[in-house]
């Protein structure tokens, strides 16, 4: 056996969505004074490299994410972290967060207090709040208090081609999101319309970014649209929940209920008058997994009326793996393939 990088991984699970968990073999960025500075030297591409071998094929899949643990440039932070997606290093993602948490109090990095440990993270987007609820050694939830999430526009009518008009809101939740009624499209939440909804959302999202072009006020860096939420309708009775699907980039099913994507949903319900401080909200995902969601606090970003959005959802540990690499690999970045991988030409 031969191999020129050697990544040792312990493997999780946030209420569905894999988000491994590096623990070794990944020197830090080096000379960066924050996160975000570390998130741009990690995706030039001779370091982007990582992010390849761990998530194409065959080391990878579609539908997984690995997580980077770093030291914080924040003096307030415990850690800090960045994510990698199949698309993109995103600034924040509320699965990654709470497989992180959970590799790092199981594994011993963070010192677990029980019943309740709370420290921060430092992300790319920001500082981020942890209260991870622990018994026996085992961290039974994990709640995390996001940076601000706004609306940047509501009711937005986007020309999807062979499909015509769709109205979309644009909201940020730690990553950018369009969101979409499922209905609107004439389709329902659910894993036998999966295919339709997957390959949709896609198209939306591509028509979303010809036509929008959204930048986080505090950071012109974070830009564009790059994730989208199929929503269905609130149901208002004992609690107040709903089903949604994020179609994250390629094209895939987010197996969680997606915390970024529901801190972005929980802007535009606060904005239409649907949720309000302190209110729970049960957010589902497509395997019928929940977070539950709730605005802390209202403030503003930039010129934007903001809310502080947490998340509440449960980790679990599912394996530990060494990735290695042979030198005489043929696929030293993975491939990807059109079945499962929406690839383009
Ligand atoms: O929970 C989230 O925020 C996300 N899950 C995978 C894609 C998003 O980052």
């Amino acid at each position: 056996m031969r191999s020129i990088r050697t990544v040792s991984i312990v493997q999780c699970h946030a209420e569905g969505e894999v988000g491994d968990v590096i623990v070794g073999g990944v020197l830090d960025a080096p000379a960066c004074k924050t996160m975000f500075e570390k998130l741009q030297y990690f995706r030039q591409p001779e370091q982007d490299r990582l992010r390849n071998l761990l998530l194409n094929e065959p080391r990878g899949r579609s539908s997984m994410n690995t997580n980077l643990i770093l030291p914080p440039c924040d003096p307030r932070a415990t850690a800090g972290f960045l994510i990698m997606e199949s698309d993109e290093w995103a600034p924040m993602s509320g699965s990654n967060t709470i497989c992180t948490v959970t590799v790092l109090l199981e594994t011993g990095m963070i010192p677990m207090q029980e019943p309740v440990t709370a420290f921060s993270l430092d992300t790319a987007a920001g500082l981020v709040g942890i209260t991870a609820e622990c018994q026996g050694g085992k961290c039974r939830t994990v709640q995390f208090r996001n940076v601000p999430s706004f609306v940047w526009a509501l009711d937005q009518e986007v020309h999807v081609p062979g499909f015509g008009a769709v109205k979309v809101d644009i909201a940020w939740g730690g990553m950018w999101y369009a969101l979409v009624d499922a209905e609107s499209c004439g389709l329902k939440i659910e894993n036998s319309q999966g295919p339709r909804l997957v390959e949709l959302g896609q198209r939306i999202k591509v028509a979303v970014q010809g036509q929008y072009h959204p930048v986080h006020p505090k950071n012109p860096e974070i830009r564009e649209v790059t994730n989208f939420v199929w929503t269905h309708p609130m149901d208002d009775g004992h609690d107040k929940s709903a089903v949604n699907a994020t179609v994250v980039s390629p094209g895939r099913f987010d197996r969680s209920p997606c915390g970024t994507g529901s801190c972005a949903r929980l802007a535009v319900m606060h904005a239409r008058g649907q949720l309000e401080k302190g209110e729970d909200f049960r957010h589902r995902s497509i395997i019928g997994t929940e977070f539950v969601c709730r605005i802390e606090e209202t403030t503003r970003v930039g010129d934007y009326p903001a809310v502080v959005a947490s998340i509440k959802g449960r980790g679990w540990i599912s394996g530990m793996k060494q990735v290695l690499l042979d030198p005489e690999d043929p696929f030293p970045e993975g491939f990807r393939v059109g079945d499962q991988w929406h690839v383009a030409s």
